[in-house]
């Protein structure tokens, strides 16, 4: 995958979601650990063993790849976490250039995954790489089924809780991204619980005017309770959910209050002109530490282009909730089946309605007062000659929490790509700014790091 930095070049489409690019991201772990093993790393790849796919068939996961690099007792060791699957993209999208395919324009390299997270693992990469004498011991984890719940990765975590961990100081993610022009240190991402909400109805899909009018249609039952799940104001309606969240401290307030962030240049860059609040904190707010649901998508549904007037016989809605402390998935997913097929019962309709959690990932939160951060906004005050932000996400990174609950280690995530990134979206980039400076970035928080006293 160092191909990801020269425009021009095939990127693997290392889709953790699509099982038929299976084979692309075993090679995206292989070309992971040959790229480790040539700057000189000692070099692992774990079997993780397999998924079970929706039709009972089970397939490989791809390996994880680990390496070490030092095993200086009297040095710091650090794990840097990343991924290099991706969520899926096609041209037709409105993609404008293929993304699989890097392309540079005016300093910006476009790509799917190329933000989220090839860039700033290989970013990682090269700061070890370009070390003489690294100043503390650096290991690397990744994986290739982050976009889909980190897969296999808690069970791998435990079972080297007591090796691979054993002699790791800190974990550093840097699968984020910076909330403006300015760096960021970020210290909580929300979890996420993953829906799928099927609808089963006749044995095979109808046209709508000879059947239409004489059957309850799964989609229509489908639309109803989804509808269901959020106000169009933003409230959740499951009942449980929202009691859950922990409340916003003054102390926290306060940060978001203190943090620079310009609601019409957020507008501007996703091409709203209206949004959900209308000042700052409650902004920041719901976009990092309130839970959200989204509706993703509905299998089965017509959506081609044209005007196919079918009645589909099966509808399977894909939505996610957004998970804040102290919300717990187990509970979650009781919350939401018991609701919805309280909800499809008032419908009366002979269809028959599955509810399943396909992902159920924690939401995680370090102290942004842990010396581990005084090292991070040195490292960016060197690099950028300004203060970072101390921001949280909004988004997930499913295995940090159980490397903060498994390993006992202490975290810090250091982004390096741009906040109009569009990760997930059309048009995903990086710029050769964010790459670059965000490779010096490391370099230099890995000195900061090494002048740590040892917590
Ligand atoms: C559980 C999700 C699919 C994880 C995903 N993570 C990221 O985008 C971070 N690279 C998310 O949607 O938040």
């Amino acid at each position: 995958f160092s191909v990801l930095l020269t425009p021009g070049l095939y990127i693997l489409s290392s889709d953790s979601s699509d099982v038929t690019k299976r084979s692309d991201l075993h090679r995206m772990m292989d070309m992971t650990a040959e790229k480790l093993r040539l700057i000189g790393g000692s070099v692992e790849m774990v079997d993780v063993g397999t998924q079970t796919l929706p039709n009972g068939s089970s397939i490989a996961l791809p390996k994880v790849v680990t390496a070490r690099f030092g095993e200086d007792p009297s040095k710091r060791t650090v794990c840097v976490y990343g991924h290099v699957d991706v969520q899926p993209a096609k041209k037709e999208d409105g993609w404008a250039t293929d993304p699989y395919e890097l392309t540079d324009i005016d300093g910006n390299l476009y790509g799917r995954g190329a933000s989220d997270n090839k860039a700033p693992v290989l970013a990682w990469i090269h700061t070890v790489e370009v070390y003489k004498d690294l100043p503390v011991n650096v290991k690397f984890i990744i994986e290739g089924m982050e976009e889909t719940g980190s897969n296999g990765l808690d069970d791998m975590i435990v079972a080297q809780k007591d090796s691979f961990f054993s002699d790791v100081d800190y974990i550093i993610i840097s699968d984020c991204v910076w909330l403006s022009k300015r760096p960021a240190l970020t210290y909580g991402t929300r979890g996420n619980c993953y829906f799928f909400a099927e609808v089963e109805g006749p044995k095979k899909d109808l046209h709508s005017g000879v059947y239409g009018g004489t059957v309850m249609e799964p989609m229509t039952d489908l639309i109803g309770i989804l509808d269901k799940l959020i106000s169009p104001s933003g409230k959740i309606l499951i009942p449980g959910i929202r009691e859950a969240v922990a409340h916003l401290s003054d102390e926290e307030w306060k940060m978001y209050q203190d943090i620079e962030f310009d609601l019409e240049s957020y507008k501007r860059e996703i091409g709203l002109s209206q949004l959900m609040y209308s000042n700052k904190v409650d902004l920041l707010a719901h976009r990092w530490r309130h839970p959200t649901v989204s509706i993703h998508g509905i299998e089965g549904a017509f959506s081609s282009p044209g005007t196919k007037t079918v009645i589909p016989a099966k509808v399977i809605a894909k939505f996610s909730i957004r998970q804040v402390p102290n919300m717990d998935p187990a509970m979650v997913e009781k919350q939401v089946t018991d609701y919805l097929h309280s909800v499809f019962a008032k419908r009366k309709s002979p269809n028959k309605l599955n509810v399943t959690m396909v992902i159920g990932a924690k939401p995680w939160l370090a102290d942004p007062k842990h010396p581990l951060y005084e090292a991070g906004k040195a490292a960016v005050k060197r690099v950028f000659a300004v203060e970072p932000d101390l921001i949280r996400e909004g988004g997930t990174i499913p295995i940090a929490r159980s490397f903060q609950d498994v390993t006992g280690k202490s975290i810090i995530m250091l982004p390096i790509g741009g906040f109009d990134d569009g990760l997930h979206s059309q048009n995903e980039k990086i710029s050769r700014y964010n790459y670059m400076e965000g490779t010096k970035l490391f370099i230099a928080f890995l000195h900061e790091v090494s002048q740590m006293e040892k917590h």
